[in-house]
């Protein structure tokens, strides 16, 4: 796994979003072979959001060829108001890039049968050879999606109680009315996550810095669904220094140092390059 600090949430949302575009443009996605990419909502992803829709916009990325799903939807919440997440999709995503909304494949909550919802997402997901890169955030009890404390780590797409830590906490776009948010979602589960061939997860602000440091610096436990990235071979936690707060300074250091000489790895990569020698392997340096 690796970790990259910044300074702060816009240029948290700057290095993912460079960073996707970039997985995006080398895989060259075409419409018989689209980049399949998971999303999520929240405010976290917006900085993310912005970037890569400048990106589009200055000619640099296109979704034409990329197929979307997100992570998790509420149940019984109408598909139009203002704080579903296929309101929130569209609004600060979606309608602003080139993306066919055939594409877009977001839970149906006010579907008549959500477990067969969610049985045809998981064969959805599995149709398209599975999801290349799945970005990610967090609750603040360490949830992923909406892997609450003590989902299985083998969990696949299903029906979630909320709990009431995250009941509270998204009160905030409900008025700060708790009786008005959903008790229910759909959610991809921590196996679903886990069987994405890359993760990328976006943590800011304090309030997230116990789980961070829950899900990087203890082991693999349930009570912190994060964790449970610790066992993906191919895993980016990318973070403000507000996100750092729990973290030991020795693990802040450690994570600085690896993206230095990362950084080193990549430019003596680039001038064997620029020489026409042998580059080696492909992703050198980007799988922990
Ligand atoms: N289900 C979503 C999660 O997928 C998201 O990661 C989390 C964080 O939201 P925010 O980024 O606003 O803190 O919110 C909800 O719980």
């Amino acid at each position: 796994m690796r970790l990259i600090i910044r300074d702060d949430p816009t240029a948290v949302g700057d290095y993912i979003a460079k960073y996707i575009a970039k997985r995006i443009n080398d895989f060259k996605p075409t419409a018989e072979k689209p980049f399949v990419l998971g999303l999520p909502t929240g405010s976290s992803p917006i900085p993310t959001y912005k970037a890569l829709i400048k990106f589009v916009q200055d000619g640099k990325l296109s979704f034409k060829n990329v197929v979307t799903f997100n992570m998790d939807e509420y149940v019984g919440l109408p598909e139009d108001h203002s704080e579903s997440y296929h309101t929130f999709m569209f609004r600060e995503f979606f309608s602003h890039v080139d993306i066919d909304p055939n594409n877009v494949n977001i839970l149906d909550g006010n579907a008549p049968d959500l477990i067969s919802e969610c049985k045809k997402y998981e064969e959805k997901i599995k149709s398209f050879g599975g999801i290349e890169l799945f970005l990610g955030g967090i609750g603040e009890d360490g949830h992923i999606a909406f892997n609450e404390p003590g989902s299985s780590l083998a969990s696949r797409t299903r029906i979630k109680t909320l709990a009431y830590d995250t009941i509270l906490a998204n009160a905030r776009f409900f008025n700060n009315d708790i009786e008005a948010v959903p008790r229910m979602a759909l959610t991809i589960g921590v196996g679903t996550v886990l069987d994405s061939r890359e993760v990328v997860v976006v943590v800011t602000g304090q309030r997230k810095s116990l789980a961070l440091s829950k899900a990087i610096e203890e082991g693999v436990n349930h009570l912190w669904t994060l964790s449970a990235l610790q066992t993906h071979p191919w895993a980016l936690i990318v973070v403000d220094e507000d996100a750092t707060a729990e973290l030991h300074v020795k693990t802040v250091k450690y994570f600085k140092s690896i993206e230095r000489v990362q950084e080193e790895v990549e430019q003596r990569h680039a001038k064997l390059k620029a020489q026409g020698l042998p580059e080696g392997d492909e992703q050198i340096g980007s799988m922990e």
